[in-house]
């Protein structure tokens, strides 16, 4: 059986939604109590929705996890991951590194998960550039170690510091080669 679900985990600004982008197969879409940013699309990005909503959703078992992050809810509809992979489409999604482990630990070999990996200074270089507020960068920084050594989990690492973009592309178009090569009938 190939996979079904792709996983990226990693600290903040490693490069993780740049290198799911690439791989370019549609995202389990995941729920966020946080306001959409410009050009997100509900239903697309995220399915917005308030605190209140997600927390009932978990109540009612059909949350897979749920996490703060931020002052915010995020959290995976169990449905959303065992759809995965049944039209045939292998599915990725971005995750915390607890996040990840649930899916991994659940749904095992059906599971890729990359971690992604840049250098402490150059992310935040990065969160700088991305005009994120100082608070905010030392809050999302804060989390970098605990990230970092989350990592040991997954299946491949990918480092995507400065100068490895080309490279790490290389490898993502390297993987979804595999997997398009393992669903073809
Ligand atoms: N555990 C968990 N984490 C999620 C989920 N959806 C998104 N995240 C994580 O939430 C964090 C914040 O995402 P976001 O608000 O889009 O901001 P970003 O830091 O710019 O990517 C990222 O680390 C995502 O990987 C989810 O359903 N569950
Ligand atoms: N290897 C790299 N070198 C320089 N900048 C990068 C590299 N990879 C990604 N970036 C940039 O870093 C920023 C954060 O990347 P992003 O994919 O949004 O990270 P994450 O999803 O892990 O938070 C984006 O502006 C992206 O264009």
């Amino acid at each position: 059986m190939s996979f079904s679900i792709v996983v990226f985990q990693g600290p903040s600004a490693s490069g993780k939604s740049t290198l799911q982008a690439r791989l370019g197969v549609p995202k389990i879409v995941t729920w966020t109590s946080r306001q959409p940013r410009a050009g997100e699309q509900d239903g697309v990005d995220y399915h917005f929705a308030t605190r209140e909503q997600i927390e009932l959703m978990f109540r009612q078992g059909l949350m897979l996890e749920m996490s703060e992050y931020r002052n915010n809810l995020y959290g995976t509809s169990i449905s959303s991951i065992e759809d995965a992979g049944k039209d045939g489409q292998v599915r990725s999604t971005v995750m915390d590194a607890p996040g990840a482990k649930l899916v991994k630990d659940k749904w095992g070999d059906r599971v890729l998960l990359i971690g992604v990996l840049a250098d402490r200074e150059q992310l935040a270089k990065r969160l700088f550039d991305r005009k994120v507020s100082i608070a905010e960068q030392e809050q999302r920084l804060l989390s970098y170690d605990q990230e970092k050594s989350a990592l040991s989990a997954c299946d491949l690492i990918i480092h995507n510091s400065e100068g490895q973009l080309r490279t790490a592309e290389k490898v993502i178009d390297f993987i979804r080669e595999g997997i398009t090569h393992a669903t073809r009938p």
